[in-house]
């Protein structure tokens, strides 16, 4: 079959993929979590809350806050992990090694450009038939670019919003449709920024803070959508954080004056994200949707 006989076969595939009839009208009450924990029960109860169940994508799952937020959801137990990325060569070492440390669970990675409908929704699908379900998706892929608002080309402008807000759109959109066909309902977190509450100092970036206000406002109305099939939509919104993303031309100076504008006095580490992306994934968050978490030292306060 040439590539392209396989693409059309893989359309039509996913045509004849019939969701249930869409009402509109008011939802008569989703599940309550099986289990309920009294004072009395034991410390390992409180811990299940925190098992991360199922199977998860995680996009820019190649990226420093990605791989940090995959390796968490397996440390709580997560069964199998797809990681959606543009990229995968320098985090193919770092894949190998989750695989050594959770010899237990399936782990994939697939070369996805999260811009591309078709793809992403292909990949949705392909992720379900390998892992048996698709339950969470953490969306991280991002692309962020200090650009004068005078001097930003269009093009410039649709790239960081075609990546950050429809990408993690089309993402959304494909993992919802495959939960409504299982039936089991999930949990979807964004990756906002506090560059979507506010505007950054002194770096300008007109263009990904939209994008981010974007991604807020997405997951108030999928949240809004979707929690009649069980999703749960929510986001997260980092402040500075040490990783590559923010290690880019002209970033040196900003970087010691973000630290100098924070009441903590520092930029945060990849890890101190890892507990929120944990609390969403897992029932723990039973009953958080359409929320933001601001992880920022404070940031935002100055
Ligand atoms: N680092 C921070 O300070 C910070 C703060 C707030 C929000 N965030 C957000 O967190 C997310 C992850 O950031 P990071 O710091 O880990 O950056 P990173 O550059 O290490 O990771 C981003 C990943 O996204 C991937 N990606 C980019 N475009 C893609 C596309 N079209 N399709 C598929 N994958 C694509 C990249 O290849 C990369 O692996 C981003 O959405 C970013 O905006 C980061
Ligand atoms: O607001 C913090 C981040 O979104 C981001 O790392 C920064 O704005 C990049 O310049």
């Amino acid at each position: 079959m040439t590539q392209s006989e396989a693409g059309a076969a893989g359309r039509e595939a996913l045509k004849s993929r019939v969701l249930p009839q869409m009402a509109f009208n008011k939802p008569k009450g989703t599940p309550k979590p099986t289990q309920r924990i009294s004072n009395s029960q034991s410390g390992d109860m409180a811990k299940a809350r925190f098992q991360v169940e199922g199977n998860a994508i995680v996009t820019g799952g190649a990226g420093t806050l990605g791989l940090a937020a995959a390796r968490a959801l397996l440390e709580h137990g997560l069964a199998g992990l797809m990681i959606f990325d543009r990229t995968l060569d320098q985090a193919e070492a770092e894949i190998e090694r989750l695989r050594v440390e959770y010899p237990c669970a399936s782990i994939l990675s697939k070369q996805v450009d999260i811009t591309d409908e078709i793809a992403v929704s292909e990949a949705v699908v392909h992720t379900a038939e390998l892992l048996g379900s698709v339950d969470i998706l953490l969306c991280f892929a991002g692309v962020v670019g200090c650009v004068h608002a005078v001097e930003m080309t269009a093009t410039e402008w649709r790239r960081t919003l075609d990546i950050n807000t429809t990408g993690s759109f089309l993402c959304a959109q494909a993992v919802a449709k495959q939960i409504i066909l299982q039936g089991t309902g999930g949990s979807i977190v964004f990756i906002a920024s506090i560059s979507g509450h506010r505007v950054n100092f002194p770096q300008p970036q007109v263009a990904y803070n939209t994008s981010k206000a974007a991604v807020l406002a997405m997951t108030n109305s999928l949240a809004a959508e979707w929690a009649r099939y069980g999703i749960r939509v929510n986001s997260i919104s980092p402040g500075y954080m040490d990783t590559i993303l923010n290690e880019g031309d002209g970033i040196a100076d900003a970087r010691a004056i973000w630290a100098d504008r924070n009441p903590m006095g520092r930029m945060g580490e990849p890890n101190e994200l890892t507990g929120l992306v944990v609390l969403l994934a897992s029932n723990a968050g039973s009953y958080m949707t359409g929320t933001d978490i601001i992880c920022d030292g404070g940031q935002v306060l100055l």
